[in-house]
């Protein structure tokens, strides 16, 4: 007979998604265990959306203050301190993770500490906690980096956002790689972030772009807004090898040599299988190393679930947390699917960027006929009323149906107009329908009833 100890569910992986799957299974009824090898939370608690919004907000005060210091309201002497910074981005995340675990145990989830793997479908081992039987499992395992290698780069100098958050002191110069599957988004908070610490740094995207989700004439303006931060950005660059604290860039123009006492890699992030032995739970990965789910969140063998960046769909907390949902849910015997259609992405650069939905040429490729509008933020009252920054929004809509297809924004409270549009978005609204909403005055969410009613008919 089996010494397994038997629970309804076993959600394998404490990060967004599996904390999510565990929190609803239970909310359902079910009896559920939630394995984490490491410390629940996940990546997105302690290594990435938490600790990078917490330095960025930290670096944003930095600029608001000797802006305020040039106003001759502050006297601010300090630089921007990174050791300092990190300090309190992790006893930060370890509150929220500590809160988390209230959450879990409030609800009755068992957190078994340790490292699972399947012995076959319902039947994990434990690594120094036995076994596990469950009717269902959530495998929500998440990714791991995997930063390109640059040839005659020593594995110390090429970092990940993980080990930046441990450094005391930024490096005197460091290479950032944008692109990958994220788009290239973390790359750009984290140039922002060690160009405010003090770094000289150059962004290099392989692509023709480094802000994903805009539209190629945009590309140029929003690196004007960033200029200020000192950061060099050059596209259409791949580095070729180190030379000493140089790494040489092929590029269109030829070959050219960047400082980088460092190069960052914060966006190559790849599904983690390893060790989960999914072989014995008659599961196989993709070529990308993903476990294929549907919208329900179902691979493909009964009683197996999978959810997050595991998935390889999305590869952002938001989407994860809302798989997680749905695997738990379907785990514990309903029958949802999640919708991840119009999920924003929101960069913490300074000033901040953010982007939902199609570009323009996305869109042309699929046939949408646009009707679009741009509206530069100079001059409005709610920009004026935060101290009058540059910034812009643009807004593309479907001409036959009325639909917001995209929106695209730069500048001061450029987070909230596309986190606005977004949810219009969602629910499908029209340009008719957004152009009708009755915002706050002065706030930004003025901008985009104002873009709305623009493109109303
Ligand atoms: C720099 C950076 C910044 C980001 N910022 C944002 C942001 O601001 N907003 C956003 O929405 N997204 C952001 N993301 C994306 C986000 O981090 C991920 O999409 C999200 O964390 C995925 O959650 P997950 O639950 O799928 O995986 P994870 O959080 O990676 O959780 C997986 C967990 O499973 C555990 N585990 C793995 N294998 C096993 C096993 N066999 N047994 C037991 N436990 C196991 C791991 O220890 C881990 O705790 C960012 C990503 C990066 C790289
Ligand atoms: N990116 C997203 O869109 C998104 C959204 C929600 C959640 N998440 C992630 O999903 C996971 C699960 O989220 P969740 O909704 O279960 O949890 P949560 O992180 O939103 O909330 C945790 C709970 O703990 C409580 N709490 C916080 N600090 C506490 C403390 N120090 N002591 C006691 N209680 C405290 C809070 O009030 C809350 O009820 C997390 O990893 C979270 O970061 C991501």
């Amino acid at each position: 007979m089996s010494t397994a100890r038997r629970f309804d569910v076993a959600v394998i992986g404490g990060g967004a998604a599996g904390v999510a799957a565990a929190l609803e299974a239970a909310r359902l009824g079910a009896s559920v265990a939630l394995v984490e090898a490491e410390r629940p939370g996940g990546s997105c608690v302690h290594f990435t959306c938490i600790p990078t919004s917490i330095l960025l907000d930290a670096a944003e005060g930095f600029v608001r203050a000797r802006e305020l210091a040039v106003a001759g309201v502050l006297t601010a002497s300090e630089t921007f301190q990174l050791g300092r910074a990190n300090d309190r981005a992790r006893a930060l995340a370890r509150s929220l993770a500590a809160g988390l675990e209230t959450s879990l145990r409030r609800a009755r989830v068992e957190v078994v500490a340790g490292h699972a793997s399947f012995r076959e479908p319902g039947l994990l081992t434990v690594a120094g906690a036995g076994e596990l039987a469950a009717d269902a499992v959530v495998i929500a395992s998440g990714a791991r980096w995997e930063p390109p290698a640059v040839p005659g780069l020593p594995a110390d100098r090429l970092a990940t956002p993980d080990v930046v958050q441990s450094w005391r002191e930024p490096p005197p110069s460091c290479l950032i790689l944008g692109g990958g599957p994220s788009g290239g988004v973390f790359a750009l908070e984290y140039a922002t972030l060690l160009a405010l610490a003090g770094s000289a740094v150059t962004l290099a995207a392989p692509g023709p772009s480094v802000f994903a989700g805009f539209d190629d004439d945009l590309q140029p303006l929003l690196a004007d807004l960033l200029q200020p931060l000192g950061i060099t950005v050059l596209v259409g660059a791949v580095p070729l090898r180190a030379e000493g604290e140089t790494v040489v860039l092929a590029t269109a123009a030829g070959e050219r040599p960047v400082a980088a006492a460092c190069v960052l890699a914060a966006d190559p992030r790849v599904p983690s299988v390893r060790g989960l032995g999914i072989e014995c739970a008659g599961l196989t990965p993709g070529a990308d190393g993903a476990i294929p789910v549907d919208a329900a969140c179902a691979t493909g063998v009964p009683g197996i679930f999978a959810a997050g960046d595991i998935t390889g769909q999305g590869m952002r907390s938001s989407t994860a947390a809302v798989q997680g949902r749905t695997a738990g849910a379907n785990a514990a015997g309903e029958s949802r699917v999640a919708r991840l259609s119009a999920v924003p992405w929101l960069a913490h650069t300074v000033p901040p960027v953010a982007a939902v939905g199609s570009t323009a040429a996305a869109a042309q490729q699929a046939g949408i006929p646009l009707a679009s509008v741009t509206l530069g933020f100079e001059g409005t009252a709610p920009s004026v009323a935060r101290g009058g920054h540059p910034g812009l929004l643009r807004l593309h809509a479907d001409r036959r149906t009325g639909e917001i297809v995209s929106a695209q924004a730069a500048g001061p409270g450029a987070h909230e107009l596309v986190s606005a549009a977004a949810a219009l978005m969602q629910t499908e609204a029209t340009v008719d329908q957004a152009a009708a909403l009755v915002a706050w005055h002065p706030s930004p969410l003025e901008l985009l009833a104002e873009a709305a009613r623009r493109l109303a008919g």
